[in-house]
C-alpha cells in the first residue's frame, strides 16, 4: 500500500508515515531499520543525540530500495547550536549516517535561554543553499520561536516536528503551521504507548477491527500530521504500517478530540536545555 505523501513550503513531498528510532539501541538499529523499510516505511526518522546513525545508514546501504526513494531525516545535537557548531554538527551527522545528504535536517530543540537558535537557522539555510540537505526544519518550536525565525532570517522552516498525541492535540500550533506553510510531525504519535491501554480507545478501535495504536495512527492520518512511530518489535512494526484500508467516521474523530488534556510524555520545548 502506498504511504501518502505531504508536500512541504519547497515541493519536496514527505510520506505521511514514517518510522522512529529514538530510545532503539545502536546495536539493534540496522535491522529494526531493515524491518521498517522490507514493511513498506520509506522515512526514517533519527538524530545525533539518538547516537544511532550508523545503524540507519547501515540498513540504507544494505536494503534493495533506492536511496532517493527514501526520506531520511536527522536533527542538530543541542550542543551543536551556533554557526559553526552546527556545519560541524552537520558534517558529523552525515558521516556517521554514511550519506551524502539528508532529506531534512532539523534543530531538535530551540533552548531559548541559550538564545541561539538564529545564528543556528542561518547554518541550515546554508546547507541548503549548498544542497546537501532537500529541505531544512525545526523541532520543539512554540509560536515566539517560530515568529523570531521569520522576523529575523529567510527561509520559513518546512516542518514543525513536535509533540503530538490524542492527549496534546495542539491545535493553536497546528493552526498556525497552517497559516505560514509548516507542516506538522508528530512525534510520540503513541504517546510513548501509555494510552494504548485506554478503555475507550481499546472500544473504539473494536468498531474498526482495529488495534488503539492503529486507530491513533489512522487519527494522525485524518488530522494531516506526518506521524513517526517507533517500534522495535516485527509485528508492531508491521501494525503500525497497516492503517490505509479504513478511515474514521466523523462521531468517532470527535471522540478521540475529548482526549485533548495538554498532558506531555516528554521535556517542555521553553526549558529543555540539556
Ligand atoms: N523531536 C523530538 O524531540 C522527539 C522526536 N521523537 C521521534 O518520534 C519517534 C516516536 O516517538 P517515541 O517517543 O519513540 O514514541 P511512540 O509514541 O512512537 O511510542 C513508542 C512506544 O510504543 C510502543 N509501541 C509501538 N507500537 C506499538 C503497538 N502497535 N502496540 C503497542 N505498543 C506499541 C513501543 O514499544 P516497542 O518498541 O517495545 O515495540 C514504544 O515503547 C521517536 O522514535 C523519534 O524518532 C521522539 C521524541 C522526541
Ligand atoms: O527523542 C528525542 O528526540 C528527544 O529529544 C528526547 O530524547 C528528549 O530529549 C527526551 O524526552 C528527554 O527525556
Amino acid at each position: 500500500m502506498a504511504v501518502p505523501s505531504v508536500v512541504l513550503n519547497n515541493e519536496v513531498a514527505i510520506p505521511q508515515l514514517g518510522f522512529g528510532v529514538w530510545q532503539v539501541p545502536a546495536g539493534d538499529t540496522a535491522k529494526v531499520v531493515r524491518t521498517a523499510i522490507e514493511t513498506g516505511y520509506r522515512s526514517i526518522d533519527t538524530a545525533a543525540s539518538y547516537r544511532n546513525e550508523a545503524g540507519v545508514g547501515e540498513a540504507i546501504r544494505s536494503s534493495d530500495v533506492p536511496r532517493d526513494e527514501l526520506f531520511i531525516t536527522t536533527k542538530l545535537p543541542n550542543p551543536g547550536h551556533g554557526y559553526d557548531e552546527a556545519l560541524r554538527a552537520f558534517d558529523a551527522s552525515l558521516a556517521e549516517l554514511g550519506l551524502d545528504h539528508v532529506d531534512l535536517y532539523l534543530i531538535h530543540w530551540p533552548m531559548p535561554a541559550r538564545g541561539k537558535y538564529v545564528e543556528t537557522w542561518r547554518a541550515l539555510e546554508k546547507l541548503y543553499a549548498d544542497g546537501r540537505v532537500r529541505a531544512i526544519g525545526v523541532s520543539n518550536f512554540h509560536v515566539p520561536h517560530l515568529r523570531r525565525l521569520f522576523d529575523e532570517t529567510g527561509i520559513v522552516p518546512a516542518v514543525n516536528q513536535v509533540e503530538l498525541h490524542p492527549r496534546l492535540q495542539q491545535k493553536a500550533l497546528r493552526e498556525f503551521h497552517a497559516e505560514h506553510g509548516i507542516v506538522t510531525e508528530a512525534w510520540s504519535p503513541l504517546t510513548q504507548g501509555s494510552l494504548l491501554s485506554d478503555a475507550t480507545l481499546t472500544a473504539l478501535a473494536a468498531k474498526y477491527g482495529k488495534s488503539p495504536a492503529q486507530l491513533v495512527l489512522r487519527w494522525h492520518l485524518q488530522l494531516g500530521t506526518v506521524a513517526i512511530p517507533k517500534s522495535v518489535t516485527p509485528s508492531r512494526i508491521r501494525e503500525n504500517f497497516d492503517v490505509f484500508d479504513f478511515e474514521l467516521a466523523e462521531d468517532d474523530l470527535a471522540a478521540l478530540a475529548e482526549f485533548d488534556d495538554g498532558t506531555r510524555t516528554g521535556p517542555d520545548p521553553d526549558t529543555f536545555s540539556s
